[in-house]
């Protein structure tokens, strides 16, 4: 049957896209996997009912049994947080005065500059060769994230992580935690097995192991010592300090899955939207004239960028709704049963809004598989979750807080990698042989990582 209908399954397709695709072709918006019910939401009308009609009811988690074994989980967490109750509502809050404000979000425009200037140099010692831009994108992304959290990097891009570790090192330990946590295992859904699931007790050691090395060091030296510079504002890592409440393991698991929502989503769009440009010249071209224009002095101007550049906002937004890097969103839980159209969801069914399948739904969309960043400059459709048609956010209560900062980041991002290099692929092969195969965790990306040959735009030498 897999077989059978393999063509009209999406690309790199996993166990939750086949059983989406699955109950599709059944024309069923439900199915069992083990024991777990699942429903699958796949027009904007039923995801306009799960996410906003009846938001409060369909606005649990499922918690993945390895959490159940990692220390100080509970009540540290926004994303997996099985309920909106009191303790996700305390770190939403801290998050929303200390990251995703527009206070804060304003005031740190310094910093996203620079952390694009720290690429931009290790990349001018780089002319003419080739560089894992996906990685260094990763790394620039997470110290832009973790400053805004800690006031502190995790990569030193020009090699050596930031606690003597070195850049690989730092980048397979995220990388391995962001595999263990996301990744569904078996007794997920068949919890019979529970009693015998050494596998998750002994994922989750090593997961705490890993997130000890990753900040264990920054909250004891801020314990210690303090912030830095006792003048700058409060940063999230002062606040969850401040609030006795969080024991060091918490603080350790919120700013870590803070980290990977942040990261591994604003990477995956930063990779493809270099793919979709570098393969089209005239649109790059366009890019890069409006860039040009955003410059104050010598700087790169972060409003200028937001605001005069329609055609490369554009050019983003596409890309989310080409390359929705959460397809299914993450799952929802039902917190209690509840009658949708004409059918009754029993309480704890996990729903999974297929917001992949709906962008690119040829019913709302023309050239439905096509780049095509024009189709946003004569549209009203945005991603604040009003578009039910274009979700790559969500919507509703468990909407996520940060496509603010994820249009800077990335806009900062790109647009300077776009301005001062031409990009190429190694051994002259021709761009548009470039590899676009995906591969789907819960996070759909690139398969391979993006490996270009950087050189320095003369015209532009100075940055
Ligand atoms: C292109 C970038 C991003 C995309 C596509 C994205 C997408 C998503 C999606 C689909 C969800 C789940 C929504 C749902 O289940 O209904 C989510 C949740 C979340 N995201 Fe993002 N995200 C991005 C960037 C960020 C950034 C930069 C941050 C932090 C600075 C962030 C923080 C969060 C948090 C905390 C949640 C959990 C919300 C909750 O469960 O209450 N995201 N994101």
């Amino acid at each position: 049957f897999f077989r059978m209908h393999r063509k009209q399954l999406p690309p790199g397709p996993n166990q939750w896209q086949v059983l989406s695709y699955l109950s599709e072709l059944m024309h069923k918006p439900h199915f069992k996997l083990g024991n777990q019910l699942m429903v699958v939401a796949s027009s904007p009308d039923y995801a306009k009912e799960f996410c906003r009609t009846h938001d409060g009811i369909f606005s649990g988690r499922h918690l993945p049994a390895v959490y159940h074994y990692l220390q100080g989980t509970i009540g540290s967490s926004i994303v997996l947080s099985p309920d909106c109750g009191k303790s996700w509502k305390l770190l939403r809050s801290i998050c929303q005065n200390c990251v995703f404000s527009s206070r804060v979000v304003e005031s740190s425009a310094w910093m996203r500059k620079t952390k694009a200037k720290e690429i931009l140099d290790h990349l001018r010692g780089k002319d003419g060769e080739v560089v894992n831009l996906e990685d260094l994108m990763f790394a620039t992304l997470a110290n832009m994230i973790s400053s805004v959290l800690t006031s502190r990097d995790l990569f030193v891009i020009n090699g050596g992580a930031a606690k003597g570790d070195n850049y690989e090192v730092m980048m397979d330990i995220v990388n391995e935690v962001i595999e263990g946590t996301t990744a569904p295992g078996l007794v997920d859904f068949l919890p019979i097995l529970k009693g015998v699931d050494f596998w998750s007790k002994g994922k989750a050691k090593d997961i705490c192991r890993k997130i000890k090395l990753t900040w264990g060091d920054i909250i004891q030296e801020r314990k210690s010592f303090g912030r830095e510079n006792p003048s700058s504002n409060r940063d999230f890592l002062d606040t969850v300090l401040s609030d006795t409440t969080f024991s060091d393991d918490q603080i350790g698991n919120a700013l870590m899955e803070i980290l990977i929502g942040a990261t591994d989503t604003t990477t995956i769009t930063s990779v493809w939207l270099m793919v979709e440009l570098i393969k089209n010249p005239e649109m790059l071209s366009k890019v890069r004239d409006e860039i040009s224009q955003a410059f104050k002095g010598d700087e790169l101007n972060e409003s200028l960028l937001s605001n005069n550049c329609n055609y490369f906002q554009a050019c983003i937004k596409e890309t989310l709704r080409l390359h929705v890097p959460a397809p299914l969103l993450v799952p929802h839980r039902a917190t209690e049963a509840c009658k949708v159209n004409n059918y009754t969801i029993p309480k704890n069914s996990m729903v999974l809004v297929n917001a992949w399948g709906i962008a690119r739904d040829p019913s709302y969309w023309e050239d439905a598989p096509i780049f095509k960043p024009e189709r946003f400059l004569e549209s009203k459709i945005g991603h604040r979750g009003t578009h039910f048609e274009y979700l790559p956010f969500g919507t509703g209560l468990r909407m996520c807080p940060g496509s603010t900062v994820a249009f800077k980041n990335i806009q900062i991002l790109v647009g300077s990698l776009l301005h001062y290099f031409d990009w190429s692929l190694p051994n002259g092969e021709d761009i548009s042989s470039i590899d676009t195969n995906e591969k789907y965790i819960t996070t759909l990306k690139k398969e391979k990582p993006l490996l270009l040959v950087s050189r320095i735009r003369e015209q532009n030498v100075v940055g």
